[in-house]
C-alpha cells in the first residue's frame, strides 16, 4: 500500500475512533426524545379528557383517575429529560477525554509554524466549546426538531384547520431560523478571528510585562489592545443583535400563534366543529411543536460556535492520524550530514536559508559564525527537527530526521534555545525534560558535565528548587547554565547550542567550553552559534552563514587564523563576531573532513 493509501485509512480510522459510539448514542437520544416529545402530549390529551369526559360526566373519581395519571407520566418525562441531559453531558466529558489530548499536542506545534500561542490555545478552547455546548439547551432542541410532526399530527387530528395554521407557524419560524444562520455564519467566523487577534495582543502584553513597566510603554499597548477589544466588540453585538431579533421576533410569532390557534378554535368551538376542551389542547400542543425551533433560533450562536469547533476538532485528529509513526531506529553514533539543505519559513514560506551542505563526524564540534539575521537560528531549526527542510536532507547515520520517532530522536538531541525559557516545575524535572521514573545520578551527571552542579546544591532547595512560570525564579545566566545541563542530559549523540553563552559570566564560559569538549570526548557532535568568541574555544571546525548562505566553511586555523599563543578565549573582533581570515567565499559543497 503506497503511504498516501495508509495515511488515507489511517484518517479514516481516526475519525472512525473520534466518532465511536456517535452513532449508537445519536439514535437512542433520538429515539428518547421521541418518546419525550410523545409524552409531552399529557397536558393536552389531560386538558381534553378533563373537558370532554370529566366536566362533561361531572365525575370527580375521572378528574382524579385522570390527574393522577397526568402526574405519573409527567415525572416520566422529567425522568427520560433528565436521562438525556445527562447522557449528552457525559457524552461530552467522553469526546474531551479523547481529543483533549490530541488538541494539546497541536497546540504546542502550532508555535512552531508561525502562529500565535493565543491561536493554538484556541485548539484547546474549542474542546470546551464542543462539550459546553453538549450540556446546554442546545442539542436538546436539535434532537426535539424531528419530533414536531407528531404534535402537528396531533393537532391536526383535532381539526385539519388547526394542523394547518400550525404547519404555516412551523414553516415561518424554519425560515426565522434559516436567516439566523445565513446572517451570522460569516459574522461567527469574524468574532472568531477578531478574538484570536484581540487574544495575541494580549498575550504580547503580558509577555513583554517587565519591558512595559521599565519603558512606560502601558498606556500605548492598552490602547492597541482597546482597539483590537472594540473591533470584537463591534462584532460580538452585531452578531447578538441579529440572533437577539430573530429570537425575539420568533417568540412574538409563537405567541401570535399560540393565540391564533386559540381564536381558530374558540371559532370552531363556535362553528360546533370542536369541543371545549380540544381548543386549550390544542393550543398547548401547537406552542410545544413551535418550541424546538424557537430553542433552536435561541441558542443558534452556539450551535454555530460549536459546530465550527468541532471542524477544526476533526481536523485536528485527520491530520495527527495522517503522520505515521516511523520505527525506532537506533541510536546515532557516527556522523551527522547536512546535504543540499534549503529552509523555508513554515508561515510565509520565504527562503532563508540556501543550499548548506556539510558533514560532520562524531568528536568534532562546528561553530557557526556570521552576522545577525543571516541564519543561524534557521539553521538549529532545522538541525534539530524543529522545521522541516524546503529540500535536501538533514542525516544522523545516513538516516533522514524524518525516518526518526519524534521522542526518540529528541534523546539523540540536545538543544539549546536562544532564549532559555525553563518549564514550570523543579530544577531537576527541568533538567531531566520531565522523564519519568528517572535516574538521579543522570541528572547530576548532566549537570556536572554542565558545571552547574555546584551552583545548584548551593541553593537552599537545591534540586528541588521550583522555577515558577518560564524558570523567572533564575538569572538569565543560571538559566542559561541550566539549559545547558538540560541539553546534555542523557549523553545525547548530536548538541545544538545557540548563542548559549550570550548571559554567562567567565566561570559559565569556562564551563561551556568544558562541556563542549566533553560531548566531543565522549564521541558526540557539538554544533554551536556563537556571536561571542569565547564559545569557540573548544570547536575545531567553523561555518560562516550571511545572508541565508553558507560562505565559508571549514578548520577552525583555516576560517580564524591560528589561536593566540597566550589567550585562551580569542579575544573579540570589533565587530563582536569572530574575526575570519578568509574572505568570505568558500565551496558551497565544501566537506569538513576529520
Ligand atoms: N518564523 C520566521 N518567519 C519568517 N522569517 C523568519 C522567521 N524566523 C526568522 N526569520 C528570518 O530569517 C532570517 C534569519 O533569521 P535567523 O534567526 O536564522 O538569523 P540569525 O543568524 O540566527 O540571527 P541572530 O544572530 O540575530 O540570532 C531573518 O531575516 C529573519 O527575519
Amino acid at each position: 500500500m503506497t503511504t498516501t493509501k495508509t495515511q488515507a485509512v489511517a484518517r479514516k480510522k481516526a475519525l472512525a475512533e473520534l466518532t465511536r459510539g456517535v452513532h449508537a448514542i445519536g439514535l437512542f437520544l433520538f429515539l428518547l426524545s421521541g418518546v419525550i416529545s410523545i409524552l409531552a402530549l399529557t397536558g393536552s390529551f389531560y386538558m381534553l379528557q378533563v373537558y370532554d369526559r370529566a366536566l362533561g360526566s361531572g365525575s370527580i373519581p375521572t378528574l382524579l383517575t385522570l390527574s393522577g395519571l397526568a402526574i405519573g407520566l409527567y415525572f416520566f418525562q422529567g425522568i427520560f429529560d433528565v436521562l438525556r441531559s445527562q447522557v449528552l453531558v457525559r457524552f461530552g466529558a467522553r469526546l474531551d477525554a479523547r481529543i483533549a489530548p490530541m488538541a494539546h499536542q497541536v497546540a504546542i506545534d502550532m508555535p512552531r509554524f508561525g502562529f500565535s500561542t493565543s491561536e493554538a490555545l484556541e485548539r484547546g478552547r474549542d474542546v470546551d466549546t464542543v462539550r459546553g455546548f453538549l450540556g446546554s439547551q442546545g442539542p436538546v432542541a436539535l434532537f426535539d426538531l424531528p419530533w414536531m410532526p407528531v404534535f402537528l399530527v396531533f393537532v391536526y387530528a383535532l381539526h385539519p384547520l388547526l394542523g394547518a395554521l400550525t404547519l404555516g407557524g412551523m414553516v415561518m419560524l424554519t425560515c426565522l431560523a434559516l436567516l439566523t444562520e445565513v446572517l451570522t455564519r460569516r459574522l461567527a467566523k469574524e468574532t472568531h478571528e477578531s478574538v484570536i487577534n484581540r487574544n495575541r495582543i494580549a498575550d504580547s502584553n503580558a509577555r513583554n510585562s517587565e519591558v512595559l513597566r521599565a519603558m512606560g510603554m502601558s498606556r500605548r499597548v492598552i490602547a492597541r489592545f482597546t482597539a483590537a477589544n472594540a473591533d470584537h466588540l463591534s462584532l460580538h453585538t452585531r452578531t447578538n443583535d441579529i440572533s437577539g431579533t430573530l429570537g425575539a421576533l420568533s417568540k412574538v410569532l409563537r405567541m401570535i400563534m399560540q393565540s391564533a390557534v386559540l381564536g381558530l378554535g374558540a371559532f370552531l368551538t363556535i362553528q360546533g366543529e370542536l369541543s371545549g376542551g380540544a381548543i386549550i389542547a390544542a393550543s398547548v400542543a401547537s406552542a410545544r411543536a413551535l418550541a424546538p425551533i424557537d430553542m433552536a433560533i435561541g441558542n443558534w450562536k452556539q450551535v454555530v460556535a460549536a459546530r465550527t469547533a468541532y471542524g477544526r476538532l476533526k481536523d485536528t485528529v485527520t491530520t495527527l492520524a495522517g503522520m505515521t509513526t516511523p520505527l525506532r531506529l537506533p541510536r546515532p553514533t557516527q556522523q551527522l550530514s547536512v546535504e543540499s539543505v534549503t529552509v523555508a519559513a513554515p508561515d510565509t514560506g520565504t527562503v532563508l536559508l540556501g543550499d548548506i551542505t556539510f558533514t560532520l563526524h562524531a568528536g568534532q564540534a562546528l561553530g557557526v559564525i556570521g552576522p545577525s539575521g543571516g541564519g543561524k537560528t534557521t539553521l538549529v531549526r532545522v538541525l534539530t527537527g524543529i522545521w522541516d527542510p524546503l529540500r535536501g536532507a538533514i542525516r544522523l547515520d545516513g538516516a533522514n530526521l524524518a525516518q526518526y520517532d519524534e521522542e526518540a530522536l529528541g534523546s539523540y538531541i540536545g538543544y539549546m534555545p536562544q532564549d532559555v525559557a525553563l518549564m514550570d516545575g523543579t530544577i531537576a524535572e527541568n533538567i531531566c525534560r520531565f522523564t519519568d521514573n528517572v535516574d538521579p545520578d543522570a541528572i547530576v551527571a548532566a549537570a556536572t558535565a554542565a558545571g552547574v552542579h555546584q551552583m545548584i546544591v548551593r541553593m537552599p532547595d537545591g534540586y528541588n528548587t521550583r522555577l515558577g512560570a518560564a524558570g523567572h525564579a533564575l538569572s538569565g545566566g543560571q538559566r542559561q547554565r541550566i539549559g545547558l545541563a538540560r541539553a546534555l542530559f542523557g549523553d545525547p549523540f548530536l548538541v545544538v547550542l545557540d548563542e548559549p553563552n550570550s548571559n554567562l559570566d567567565s566561570e559559565g564560559e569556562a564551563a561551556l567550553t568544558t562541556a563542549i569538549s566533553g560531548v566531543t570526548a565522549r564521541g558526540g557532535i557539538v554544533v554551536v552559534i556563537a556571536h561571542r568568541p569565547s564559545a569557540l574555544a573548544s570547536v575545531d571546525t567553523i561555518a560562516v552563514i550571511q545572508s541565508g548562505k553558507s560562505t565559508a566553511i571549514g578548520r577552525k586555523e583555516d576560517i580564524l587564523g591560528p589561536k593566540p599563543a597566550a589567550t585562551v578565549h580569542p579575544a573579540p573582533a570589533p565587530s563582536d563576531q569572530p574575526a575570519i581570515k578568509r574572505p568570505l567565499r568558500l565551496d558551497q559543497s565544501a566537506r569538513v573532513t576529520t
